[in-house]
């Protein structure tokens, strides 16, 4: 099915570095990532690991007083890394929606529903106000607003917050974009809304041909949605293969960590795995060896590589270093390891 689907977004080497004080930082590391049309392909990983500056980079978002990037980004034949702002803006609306965590924050609180989904058509299209007040009732009807007359004369207050996000949604498929990156598109909302708001992304990826890049910290959201998944650690893919493989198989510790820290159906939570410590921040990561393995103590160095690279461990389905081979969490022997 893979070899099928064409390649929309092609990321190699992406390294993204942060200035803080008087030095840069490593906050993207050497990230290579095909995102096909067709799929919905999700990034995972906690908080602090580098999905949104992933992101950001990719769409050209992050202010290039504090921040510098290497590598490519190649959409379609173009490289978008090194491309200026007004050339940005041709692919940004156009040929890539964007969808932000937060809907009240994506919107502007003194403008009317109608006429902020409009603004996408109004840069990207010569259509004129008959028209385009057409398209956004429509765009808003294809989103699942009941009434979509009389939102397009509402403004964002008076919207609940699953309302709000699907009017975002329609101004990220205003022009039929062949990409839509979705960063934490229902971490804002109640699970029962959430569900609701990932049918509907599925629902356009399907409708529309295109493919979404799904950003989430939340593994729940990534195995009802996703085709592929990449896990990220500390600005590194450390995992990547379709959802069935990553969730069926896992390999990479890290991985396996965060499927244990999952609530289970029917669990009260008190059995719930804890991964020791944190992601740390940009200042104190180390800048080689296994990023992950201070919170894996118990595996011994030698299982690590020096510099952790990729390896296929079946068709399509990679996975970072080699201390996945023996990886055993502690209940199931793990502290007596390698002795
Ligand atoms: N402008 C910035 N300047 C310095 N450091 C930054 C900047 N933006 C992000 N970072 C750091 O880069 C790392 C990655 O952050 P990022 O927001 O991409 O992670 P994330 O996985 O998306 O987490 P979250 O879901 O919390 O946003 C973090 O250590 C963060 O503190």
């Amino acid at each position: 099915m893979d070899a099928l689907r064409s390649s929309l977004l092609k990321i190699e080497n992406l390294n993204t570095y942060f200035k803080i004080g008087a030095n840069f930082y490593s906050a993207i590391r050497n990230v290579d990532l095909n995102v096909n049309r067709d799929e919905i392909l999700a990034v995972v990983g906690e908080s602090g690991c580098g999905k949104s500056t992933l992101a950001q980079t990719v769409m050209g978002l992050l202010n290039p007083k504090d921040s510098k990037v290497s590598g490519t980004a190649d959409f379609e034949g173009t490289d978008l890394i090194n491309l200026k702002e007004a050339e940005l803006n041709k692919f940004r609306g156009l040929k890539i929606g964007m969808i932000f965590q937060d809907p009240l924050s994506a919107l502007d609180p003194l403008k009317r529903i109608g006429e902020q989904v409009a603004e996408t058509l109004v840069y990207h299209t010569n259509d004129n106000a008959e028209t385009r007040k057409k398209r956004v009732i429509s765009l808003l009807d294809q989103v699942g607003i009941h009434n979509p007359e009389l939102i397009f004369h509402e403004f964002p207050h008076q919207l609940s917050g699953g309302m709000r996000q699907r009017v975002v949604i329609a101004m990220a498929i205003a022009c039929e974009p062949d990409l839509i990156i979705a960063d934490e598109p229902t971490t804002a909302l109640d699970v029962t809304i959430q569900a609701q708001i990932l049918d509907l992304l599925k629902d356009i990826q399907v409708r529309n041909h295109c493919g979404i890049v799904l950003i989430t910290h939340d593994l729940g959201v990534v195995a009802e949605t996703a085709d592929r998944v990449a896990v990220m650690y500390a600005g590194q893919i450390v995992e990547l293969g379709t959802a069935k493989q990553v969730f069926n198989t896992p390999k990479h510790p890290y991985t396996r960590s965060l499927l244990r820290a999952m609530p289970q159906k029917g669990s009260n939570g008190d059995d719930l795995y804890v991964i020791q410590g944190s992601v740390p921040s940009l200042v104190k990561m180390p800048d080689h060896g296994d990023l992950f393995a201070p919170r894996i103590p118990w595996v011994k160095d030698e299982e690590h590589e020096e510099n952790p690279s990729m390896h296929e461990v079946e068709d399509g389905h990679f996975v970072r270093c080699t201390c996945y081979q023996n990886f055993q969490f502690p209940d199931e022997g793990g502290q007596t390891y390698g002795e």
